[in-house]
């Protein structure tokens, strides 16, 4: 078997970035290039100051300190470092689209199209090309058209090796992966590119956690576990409503389920709503396809986790306005949180977005404190939305870098996401700052009820009455 000497990562963001570290690092052997067009991404990789990289992951300062100039390199050389490798990745950015046929639903393929173009173009010698990117069933084949229709005739094996990290994790997530899956076709040169990849990956995972299978299959399994993982965080999203109308304590119900061995306890945490550039996209995505291939029943069951999704989101923002006397209009409400989880400054799809756009219809007065999401992102992620004019966000909304400062003469906190130093704070000090009554409404569970009562909040738990 050829043994991979370079390899070439085409897009530098939350999967490109730790993935190909994470590679790099552990294949000394094996010098990795990740390429971007987006100039300022690669600058700030490339920045002295660790704290600086564009994606926050915890333990990847560590490991960029360590791998970064010795075998990885960022760079904006596109043509070059896939010209040089033997192996390409695509790994850019697969958003739903928001234009012409499938608008709302389908994933929009124009990046991974131009890759590919690019990757014909440029190619001098035969090369592995590694779908990273999350796509469609059957993406291959029309990668595979592109190449071999455009391409300098050189041979092209088209591999689909979906990534599975989830953020906040994604070291621990590459360093221990449950499995890596590798499609490729069942010829004699896919079975060699498939065992190449396998290869990589075989520095630092057992074999056995390498799995293989046809392209389609490896495609559509991203797809399905994103899927199955989103519709588990419905299901207790929607026993979390009904646990408020009847004492049940969703907690209780989790654990209780969650013993089943069948069930697992894993996933079952009920939230404001899950958020992320993925599951929505992704289960939109299978939808889609159902949808194409005439399958109407398979679609409106799948698009159901997002339905409920929504009414997950709505609910909490509903709640905090019946519960502030029916008008929340001149109230300062403080948000603690706004990334779509913790230890992640990625706010993609995250609930925070959609509580503080029903609330801002409304027109309550939001104090955002997030200790790793920037202002700028936090209004351009309201400016996206289109409800009202960026002028109105931040006349409405403002940023504070001080969790204390948040709630001064607030009417009431929401918390949107689990940061851990939300459950250190003195929230003793926190009650004697705040209007009374003093209203939190926890959206994600982390603060002990009994305590909060004592302190004198009025304090709501999603999940419990
Ligand atoms: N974010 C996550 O946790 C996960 C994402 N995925 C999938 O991985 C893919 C990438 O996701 P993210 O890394 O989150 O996206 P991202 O938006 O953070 O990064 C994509 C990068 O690709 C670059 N790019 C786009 N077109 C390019 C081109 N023609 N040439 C060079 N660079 C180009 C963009 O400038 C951007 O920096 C998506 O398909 C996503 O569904 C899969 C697993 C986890
Ligand atoms: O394709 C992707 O992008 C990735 O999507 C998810 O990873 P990620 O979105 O980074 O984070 P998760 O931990 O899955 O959380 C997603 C959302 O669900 C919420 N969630 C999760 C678990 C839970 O029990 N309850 C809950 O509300 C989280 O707060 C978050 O908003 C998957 O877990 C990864 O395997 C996958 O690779």
């Amino acid at each position: 078997m050829k043994h991979i000497k370079n390899i070439c990562c085409i897009g530098a963001g939350y999967v490109g970035g730790p993935t190909m570290t994470v590679i790099a690092n552990k294949c000394p052997e094996i010098d990795v290039t990740v390429v971007d067009i987006n100039a300022r991404r690669i600058a700030d990789w490339n920045s002295e100051n660790l704290n600086e990289l564009p994606v926050y992951e915890p333990g990847l300062p560590e490991l960029i300190k360590e791998t970064r100039g010795r075998n990885l390199f960022f760079s904006t050389e596109v043509d070059a470092a896939i010209d040089k490798a033997d192996m390409v990745f695509i790994s850019v950015n697969t958003p739903t689209k928001t234009y012409g046929k499938g608008k709302g639903q389908a994933a929009d393929l124009k990046y991974i199209e131009l890759c590919a173009r690019n990757i014909a173009k440029v190619a001098t010698t035969d090369k592995i090309v590694v779908e990273k990117s999350t796509l469609p069933v059957r993406t291959a084949q029309a990668i595979k058209n592109i190449l071999d229709n455009t391409g300098n005739g050189v041979n092209f094996e088209i591999l689909s090796n979906p990534e599975f990290l989830a953020e906040g994790t994604a070291i621990d997530d590459l360093l221990n992966a449950d499995r890596v899956l590798i499609g490729g076709d069942e010829t004699e040169s896919g079975q060699e590119a498939k065992n190449a990849l396998s290869w990589v990956y075989e520095h630092w995972l057992p074999k056995e956690r390498v799995l293989q299978t046809n392209v389609w299959s490896s495609e559509l399994s991203k797809l399905v576990a994103n899927a199955f993982l989103a519709q588990r965080v419905s299901s207790i999203n929607s026993i979390s409503a009904l646990c408020e109308k009847t004492d049940a304590n969703v907690a209780e119900v989790s654990r209780a389920i969650g013993f089943d061995s069948r069930i697992g306890p894993k996933f079952l945490n009920a939230s404001v709503g899950f958020g992320g550039s993925c599951f929505q996209k992704d289960i939109l995505n299978l939808v889609y396809i159902a949808k194409s291939f005439g399958l109407p029943e398979v679609a409106d069951y799948w698009e159901q986790v997002i339905l409920m999704n929504d009414y997950q989101k709505r609910r909490f923002a509903e709640n905090i306005i019946t519960t502030l006397y029916n008008t929340v209009s001149g109230k300062k409400i403080a948000f603690y949180g706004w990334a779509f989880k913790k230890d992640t400054n990625d706010t993609r799809e995250s609930a925070a977005i959609y509580v503080a756009d029903a609330l801002l219809e409304e027109q309550a007065e939001i104090v955002v404190y997030d200790p790793k999401v920037t202002a700028e992102r936090i209004y351009a992620d309201l400016d996206y939305l289109g409800t009202r004019t960026s002028e109105e966000n931040r006349r409405l909304l403002t940023v504070v870098t001080d969790p204390l400062e948040a709630i001064q003469n607030a009417h009431a906190v929401a918390v949107l996401t689990e940061w851990d130093e939300f459950k250190s704070y003195d929230w003793a000090a926190i009650f004697e700052a705040m209007l009374k009554p003093a209203f939190v409404f926890d959206g994600r569970r982390i603060l002990d009820s009994e305590k909060m009562d004592t302190l004198g909040f009025k304090y709501y738990k999603i999940g419990e009455s």
